[in-house]
Formats: structure tokens, sequence, C-alpha cells
């Protein structure tokens, strides 16, 4: 297998893969800068090769460039491509079409949206199907991704979305933390003392939500005493929109993941 561009996501994945006991042998890695490779050579013991030589290869090419770099990648590792490989891209907004129609006919192309948690193996993973996938394409790109956390399977048409919710979605939740840990330091905390109560309230409230399975507007209710401080603090959220705030900062995501394509 070849990882083709390791920076933040394909690094995330390798580093997954040798955890969950692949041999760093079984991997290919390919970097567009000469000291990236070096350090990735150093830090896994993988072998760092050119595009062309992984895509000669390699039985299933991972793509992790961005998505503005893959048509120039796609170009590159083309000629060298067989109908028996199977490819599998990370690229937000880049369908299966785009990449089917630049590589040789009846290449089978899985596109998947991990993200960031998959390090400390509690990613969450959407994978789609193109159009000369079967079962067997998918099961491998599930095998893949379960390495680092949880899969499902969505229908294309339905990745944008994916992406703007569990692609980016970790963006948001750190925004979120930060302006708390920041609120708890205006108020006089010390830093460390706010940081260790935000991150501990976070894991806290995202194992509740999915070890008792209760909707979320229960568990806030049971948190809002009458007349107390949680409704006063909820009070405020909804006069500054945070909720229309957060509809549209996630449909702005959706709808960049659809331009991206054409860039
Ligand atoms: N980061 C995230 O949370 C997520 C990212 N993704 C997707 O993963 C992909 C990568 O994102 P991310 O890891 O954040 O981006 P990075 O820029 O960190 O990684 C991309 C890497 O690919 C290298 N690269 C670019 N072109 C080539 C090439 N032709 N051959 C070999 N290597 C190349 C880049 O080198 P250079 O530094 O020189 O540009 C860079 O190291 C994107 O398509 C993104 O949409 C999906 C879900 C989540
Ligand atoms: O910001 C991005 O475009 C990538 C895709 C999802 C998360 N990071």
């Amino acid at each position: 297998m070849a990882i083709l561009g390791a920076g933040v996501m394909g690094e995330t994945l390798l580093s997954g893969l040798l955890r969950a006991g692949r041999r760093p042998g079984e991997l290919l890695i390919t970097e567009r800068r000469a000291e990236r490779a070096t350090e990735l050579r150093e830090r896994y013991g993988v072998d760092v090769v050119t595009n062309v030589e992984a895509a000669a290869k390699a039985d299933t090419l991972v793509l992790v460039v961005k998505p503005q770099d893959m048509p120039d990648l796609l170009a590159e590792i083309a000629p060298a491509i067989r109908s028996s490989q199977t490819v599998v891209s990370l690229a937000a907004g880049i369908t299966t079409t785009f990449i089917e129609s630049r590589l040789p006919e009846g290449v089978a192309v899985v596109r998947v949206m991990p993200n960031t948690p998959a390090l400390v193996d509690e990613g969450m993973a959407a994978i789609s199907r193109g159009a000369h996938c079967d079962e067997s394409h998918l099961v491998l790109a599930e095998g893949l991704l379960a390495a680092t956390g949880r899969v499902i399977r969505v229908p294309e048409k339905q990745q944008d979305a994916v992406t703007a919710i569990s692609g980016s979605g970790p963006a948001y939740i750190f925004f979120v933390v930060e302006s708390m840990i920041e609120a708890g330091v205006h108020m006089g905390l010390p830093r460390s003392t706010a940081t260790d109560l935000v991150v501990q309230t976070l894991f806290g409230s995202a194992k509740l939500l999915r070890e008792t399975g209760e909707h979320p507007t229960v568990l806030r209710e049971r948190v809002t005493s009458p007349g107390g401080t949680t409704a006063a603090a909820v009070r405020e959220l909804e006069d500054h929109k945070v909720r229309a705030a957060f509809l549209s900062a996630i449909e702005a995501a959706r709808n960049r993941s659809r331009d991206l394509a054409a860039e």
C-alpha cells in the first residue's frame, strides 16, 4: 500500500496503520519536499518513493494531497496505474467521477472523509463507492480506516455534508474549547486550571452522549436548573445566535467542499 502525500492527514493515517500492526515494509510513502521525506523515513522507518514508483508497485494507492494538488498528481500517476489497483482518496470535495475520469478505465475508486482524532484512534470516517467498486473494495477501505476509529458507509452525494460535519468538525470543537478557556482566564482562573476544567468537561460530555445515547437536548436540560446559572448562559448563547452561526458555518464548509473540485 502507498500513501501519496504525507502531510497532517497522511501522517495520521500512516502512524495509525503502524500502531495497528502494519509493518513499515508494507507501506510506501510519497512526499513533495525532500526534508519532509527524510523526516518521515527517520520517524517511521518507511520507504519514501516517487509517485510513479508508488503507482507502479502498490496494490492500493491512498491519495492524501490537497484537493488543489489532485489534478497534477492524477496526471502524474495515470500512466502507471492498472485497472486491478484500488485508489482511495481522502481529499475533501474531490468526487470519484473526477478521479475516475483521469485514470485508466475500470479503476476502483473509494472516497473517504476522515478526521484528525484518528491520531488517537478515535477518528470518524465515512466512505463512498465509485463506479467500479465492489464489496471487496469497500471492505479494504474500511479495514484501512478502522485502524484509527469508526467507519460508516454513506452515499457519495452526502460526502460534502459529512466533510462539513465530521471532517472539519474537530476545528469547531477546538474553537469552543479555546473560547471557554479564554472565558475562564478572563474571570481570573489560571490558564492551566481553565484548560483542565474545559478539556475534562468536553471529554466527559462526549462520553455521556455516547454511553447514554440520550438526546443532547435532554442532557442539556439535566444541567439546566430552573432559574440557575446554565439557564442564564444558554439565554446569552441564544441572544448571540450561536445556533444560527453553527448552521451558517457548517453550510459554508459544505459549499466550500462542493467548490473544491472546480479549482
Ligand atoms: N487535515 C484534516 O483534518 C483533513 C484533511 N483531509 C484531506 O486530506 C488531504 C490532505 O490534507 P492535509 O493533510 O491537511 O494537508 P497537508 O498540506 O498537510 O498535506 C498534503 C501533503 O501532500 C504533499 N503533496 C502535495 N502534492 C504532492 C505530490 N504531487 N506528491 C507528493 N506529495 C504531495 C504536500 O506537500 P507540500 O507541503 O509541499 O504542499 C503535503 O505534505 C486534503 O485533500 C484534505 O482535504 C480530509 C479530512 C481531514
Ligand atoms: O479544511 C479542510 O479543507 C480539510 C477537509 C476537512 C478538514 N480539513
